[in-house]
């Protein structure tokens, strides 16, 4: 690879810069230009049919600026704008923006296509890059000078003569990033002089990364350079519009915003020319994960991707910041394990602060549902098997079995090289601790409460138990005595002679699974022997007592077949 071809971006001298200490405080200006500049890199452009859905998609997330398009460009284009119009399809609090080259036939073709808009802002370019002025305009500074300042006024004269429409102008140095900033000043500032803006009507000068040529705080420094020496700073609105092509466009657009910007130009998901224009979605998210309202509403994610998608034939990786389907997944195990706990310290307290490691977010605020946070394959670990079970099936195994039912899910995962989805996992653990085929078989069982004043019997606060089995096809009673209904059951099999010596029991727990009348209780009990090796069991059952005796069962079993 010939790196030697290239040459390193020269920085711009402002050692004074003053952005490094400013902090974004309040959302800017959005524009969106998914219908122009997105739509202009699409290997199938958008019909007029799906131009009217995207518009409808960007008026519903709240743009109130959005450039429909470059109606001279194309037939399309002109189309979709006369339908805008003539169906009264523009809220009154919306402007349209429309781009066209500072060339006279395509001006007028543009003023043709607004014809009618309550508003409308004119945004022309022309590119200032010493390369284009070399390779495409073979042009000198005064040239390319002549060639916006031509435009404006011809914008200008012909704009007089709209008076339905309130106009706004805007002007692009496009290539801006390639341009020195003396001269990106000198035609900025010979444009302003045409258009004369004011306070009430302001011009937009948009600054463009048209493609990202150096780290993102050079092009801070030409921001705040531009904003600085720029004429009539108060009379203008700085824009930005970046694009991505060393990967930074959304880091350029915020140092930008620090830098004196007031507006951001960009599209959904970041599409448009090459890598795509700086995304609206990621920037205003951003805003919203430091506690800043970015008055655009992203909440409707999963309907904004179908109709993205839908309308632009592109794809939405699944990486994508805050809208990608895994970028609230965790498949690895100490990442699961933290955000288990978060959540559930979250869930318990009285803060609505969201502080969660590995969730800059709440995932909910863009209708992403828990369940997809957490998927289990090889890397995960015991808290992530154990989250799924609890939020999808309600089953809160005591911490201490995390281990054991994650080893067996780890051996499945790691045999099938894949992932279990949630349903599997459930199915895993029905069969291993709720499927019956125990050697031992719980029939029936009655339990008596055994007063404190019987003096019939040496037992005292205890209860008997009476519970018919089978072992091998054949029935039996067994009775035992205990001071609760596990532990007359424990004993019972002891007595029995179906319980080895020196087995206890280690731990039990239990809640209810579900809610009601026909609520059902889960009772996990571990059992250890004498060596120190344990297995849990676990049993379900309308009456706490009969899910514990069934965990009993099952431990019991679990522990026969222990290698
Ligand atoms: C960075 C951006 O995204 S800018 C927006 C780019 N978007 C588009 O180009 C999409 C729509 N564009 C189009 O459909 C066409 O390019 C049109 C209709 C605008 C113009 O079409 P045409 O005139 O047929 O062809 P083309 O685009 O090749 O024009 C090139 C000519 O325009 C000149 N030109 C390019 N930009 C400008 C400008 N901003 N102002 C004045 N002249 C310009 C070029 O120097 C060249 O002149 P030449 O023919 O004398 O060498
Ligand atoms: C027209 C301008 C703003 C543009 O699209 C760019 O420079 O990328």
């Amino acid at each position: 690879m010939n790196y030697r071809k290239y040459r390193a971006f020269k920085p711009v001298d402002l050692p004074d810069r003053q952005w490094p200490d400013k902090s974004i405080t309040k959302a800017p200006g959005w524009c969106s230009v998914d219908l122009r500049d997105g739509n202009q890199a699409l290997p199938v452009p958008m019909s007029v049919e799906e131009k009217i859905e995207m518009f409808e998609l960007l008026l519903s997330l709240g743009f109130k600026e959005i450039e429909v398009g470059f109606p001279s460009a194309s037939e399309t284009e002109f189309e979709f704008l006369r339908r805008l119009i003539d169906e009264n399809r523009i809220p009154e609090d919306v402007t349209v923006q429309i781009l066209t080259q500072a060339r006279a036939h395509l001006i007028e073709r543009s003023f043709e296509a607004i014809k009618g808009a309550k508003k409308a802002i004119i945004h022309f370019y022309n590119s200032t890059s010493t390369v284009q002025r070399d390779v495409v305009f073979n042009k000198s500074r005064e040239e390319i000078i002549e060639i916006a300042v031509e435009g404006a006024r011809l914008i200008k004269e012909i704009a007089a003569k709209h008076s339905d429409t309130e106009i706004r102008y805007e002007y692009s140095p496009e290539s801006f990033t390639g341009t020195e900033l003396d001269f990106a000043k000198e035609i900025c500032d010979a444009v302003i002089e045409i258009i004369d803006p004011d306070e009430e009507n302001k011009l937009i000068i948009n600054l463009p990364a048209t493609v990202e040529m150096s780290l993102p705080n050079i092009y801070a420094d030409q921001i705040e350079w531009m904003c600085r020496n720029i004429n009539r700073r108060e009379h203008l609105i700085i824009s930005l519009h970046t694009h991505n092509d060393r990967g930074t466009g959304a880091a350029a657009s915020e140092l930008g915003l620090l830098a004196g910007a007031d507006r951001v130009e960009g599209t959904l998901f970041g599409n448009g020319e090459r890598t795509g224009n700086v995304d609206i979605i990621t920037l205003a998210m951003n805003l919203y994960s430091q506690g800043i309202d970015p008055e655009l509403d992203f909440s409707d994610i999963n309907r904004l991707i179908e109709v993205y998608e839908r309308c632009t034939k592109m794809t939405v990786p699944p990486r994508h910041p805050y809208a990608g389907e895994l970028v609230y997944t965790a498949f690895s195990g100490s990442h699961q394990d933290a955000i288990r706990k978060g959540l559930e310290k979250y869930r318990k307290s009285d803060s609505r602060i969201w502080d969660l490691p590995y969730l800059p977010i709440e995932p909910a605020d863009l209708q992403r549902e828990y369940e997809a946070i957490i998927r289990i394959n090889s890397q995960s670990g015991k808290g992530g098997v154990a989250f799924v079970l609890e939020d999808q099936y309600g089953l809160k195994l005591p911490k201490a079995m995390h281990p054991e039912f994650s080893a067996i899910i780890q051996r499945i995962t790691d045999e099938r090289g894949d992932e279990l989805k949630g349903d599997e996992i459930y199915d895993v653990f029905n069969k291993e601790y709720l499927t019956d085929g125990r050697r031992l078989k719980l029939h029936k069982y009655k339990i008596n409460a055994i007063l404190d004043d019987d003096e019939a019997t040496d037992v005292h606060n205890a209860v008997e138990i009476i519970a018919t089995m089978e072992e091998k096809g054949e029935r039996f009673e067994m009775t035992g005595h205990g001071n609760g209904p596990i532990d007359a059951f424990f004993h019972a099999l002891i007595e029995s002679g179906h319980l080895e010596e020196g087995v206890r029991l280690s731990s039990y727990s239990e809640h209810a699974l579900t809610e009601g009348a026909d609520s059902q209780a889960v009772a996990y009990i571990q059992m250890v022997n004498k060596n120190g090796q344990g297995r849990f069991g676990v049993g379900v059952d309308p009456s706490i007592n009969g899910a514990s005796l069934k965990a009993l069962l099952c431990a019991l079993d679990r522990m026969d077949k222990m290698d």
